[in-house]
Formats: structure tokens, C-alpha cells, sequence
């Protein structure tokens, strides 16, 4: 892992949205190149790894998909806090979990680490004939808020490396590396507060 490259970064990361917009079939379409059509719905939230090699750095990503389910909110601050990044998911066939994904990013700017990277995910562009809301809305309102937007659909793949890339890539950007032991302490905690942990 990374012996080419010069800094080992290990990075924090959370989908958060509203349930069903696609957060699983993301990081399943990341992680294992994988889709499934009838994808069963999250409990509590569940854990990934992934590493992502980029010429000036190498990234491992702990990745907390949470459960979007209004039963588990109340448990998400412990999937945020600390997180690098963080991607906020919709699905572009939903205005509600449009405005979720809203609720999401104000919950993020009030309680969230300031430093929180933030990317805005439109889900689901290949149904495009079911759309309610327009790309330029989505886009507007990222700009709005400074994060990134991006158009994504785990189903075909469309954009969803493209995400993970620009994630790691601000994360190598804005994060100095640490020596290796410290990453081994902090990843021991991050497992003892896995209590939902299903990879
Ligand atoms: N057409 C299409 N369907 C998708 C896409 N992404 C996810 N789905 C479908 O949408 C449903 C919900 O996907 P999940 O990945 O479970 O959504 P989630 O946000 O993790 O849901 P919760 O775990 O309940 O929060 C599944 O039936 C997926 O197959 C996509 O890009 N396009």
C-alpha cells in the first residue's frame, strides 16, 4: 500500500441522505464495483475501507455509510464527528429527499467539524424521464453553500469514481500525512466506537 508515494493519508468519510436515495449502492459501486437492484435497506450504518492511490498521495478511506432512515438520525453525530469529508446524497427522482439533503448539510455547518469537506451527490441521473429536480438546483445550491456537486448514478457507474477521486484528492490537498503509528491508534478508536459496525 502506497510505497511509491510519499504520504499515506487515512481519511474519515460518510454518506449521509434521506433512505433509498442510493448511499450503499454508492460505496458498493466504489468498493466492489458492485450493483444490485433491490439493495436492502441500511440498519444503524455500515463500514468500509477503501484505498485510493493519486499521484501525490495515497488515501485510505474509512467509509461510515449510514442508515437513512429517520429512526437512526439521532445517530449520525457519531458517524460525522471527526469524518474529513462527508457527502451529502439525494436522489434527482425525489424533491423530499432534495430537501432532506438540505436538513443534512445545515445539521453538518451547525454540528459537524469546520474543516468538513462537503460534496453535494445527485443519485440516480439514468432515470432521468423520472427527474424532479433539475441539475442547475442542485448546482446552485452546492455553490451556495461551498461544496462540490456532482451528478452521480451507481447503477451505471456514471461519475461515482469520478466522486471518490475528487474526495481524496481535496482530502490529500488540505491534510499534511502523519507517521504510521498515530494512524493505528486513531484507526483502534474508530473500531471501539464501530458499534454498528457490518461490513
Ligand atoms: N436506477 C437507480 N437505482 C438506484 C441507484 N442507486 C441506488 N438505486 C436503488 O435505490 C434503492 C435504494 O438504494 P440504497 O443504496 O439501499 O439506498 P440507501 O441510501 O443506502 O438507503 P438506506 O440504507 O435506507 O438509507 C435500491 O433499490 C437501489 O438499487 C441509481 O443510481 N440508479
Amino acid at each position: 500500500m502506497g510505497k511509491a508515494s510519499n504520504k499515506n493519508i487515512q481519511a474519515k468519510l460518510v454518506l449521509l441522505g434521506d433512505m433509498g436515495t442510493g448511499k450503499t449502492s454508492l460505496v458498493l459501486r466504489f468498493v466492489k464495483g458492485q450493483f444490485f437492484d433491490f439493495q436492502e435497506s441500511t440498519i444503524g450504518a455500515a463500514f468500509f475501507t477503501q484505498v485510493l492511490s493519486l499521484n501525490e498521495a495515497t488515501i485510505k478511506f474509512d467509509i461510515w455509510d449510514t442508515a437513512g432512515q429517520e429512526r437512526y438520525h439521532s445517530l449520525a453525530p457519531m458517524y460525522y464527528r471527526g469524518a474529513a469529508a462527508a457527502v451529502v446524497v439525494y436522489d434527482i427522482t425525489s424533491m423530499e429527499s432534495f430537501q432532506r439533503a438540505k436538513k443534512w448539510v445545515q445539521e453538518l455547518q451547525r454540528q459537524g467539524n469546520p474543516n468538513l469537506i462537503l460534496f453535494l451527490a445527485a443519485n440516480k441521473v439514468d432515470l432521468e424521464e423520472k427527474r424532479k429536480v433539475g441539475a442547475e438546483e442542485g448546482e446552485q445550491y452546492a455553490k451556495e453553500n461551498g461544496m462540490t456537486f456532482l451528478e452521480t448514478s451507481a447503477k451505471t457507474a456514471q461519475n461515482v469514481n469520478e466522486l471518490f477521486y475528487e474526495i481524496a484528492k481535496r482530502v490529500a490537498k488540505t491534510r499534511p500525512s502523519r507517521p504510521t503509528g498515530m494512524k493505528l491508534q486513531n484507526r483502534q478508536q474508530e473500531n471501539r466506537r464501530g458499534l454498528f459496525c457490518c461490513t
